[in-house]
């Protein structure tokens, strides 16, 4: 598990300007702007368990809405259940359905401050309508907490 997380955390780190160009480019931030704030990759990584659903989505919700604090997070695995799904700027909630082999990259409000608002945190949750029990492994990229964003 160590090694999963040591591994994930790293290359979280190494999504940089000369791997990414458009993830990290902002018109108003150098190209190298983040890498004082990463250099050091600190992340935190949750193991999740949604137990069956048995009530209506209204009543229990596997996570109810929210925004990620970090740099971003990423859904590093999630199994065939399904049940992520992210707010639209209409106010739908769209489904982002488990593709085998990718990741889900979350942007979360300390990326969207330190971009001043050019990316926008995004309001996700889980609801848990597979009729099994769901698991997922996220991780949190932070940025360097003695840096002041
Ligand atoms: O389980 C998931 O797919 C989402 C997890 C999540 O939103 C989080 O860890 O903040
Ligand atoms: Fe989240």
């Amino acid at each position: 598990m160590y090694q999963y997380y040591t591994t994930t955390l790293m290359f979280a780190g190494n999504v940089r300007a000369q791997d990414e160009p458009h993830f990290w480019a902002c018109p108003h931030l150098p190209a190298d702007g983040f890498d004082e704030y990463i250099k050091t990759p600190d992340g935190g990584m949750r193991i999740l368990n949604y137990p069956q659903q048995e009530a209506s989505v209204d009543d229990q919700n596997g996570t109810g809405g929210h925004t990620d604090f970090e740099c971003f997070i990423m859904i590093v695995n999630q199994d065939d259940c399904g049940g992520l799904e992210v707010l639209s700027e209409s106010g739908s909630w769209i489904r982002a359905k488990p593709v085998p082999g990718s990741l889900v990259v979350n942007i979360a409000d300390c990326f969207m401050r330190q971009t001043n608002d050019f990316f926008v945190s995004t309001v996700h949750r889980v609801v848990n309508k597979s009729g099994r029990e769901r698991y997922s492994v996220s991780l949190s990229l932070r940025l360097r907490s003695d840096q002041e964003a």
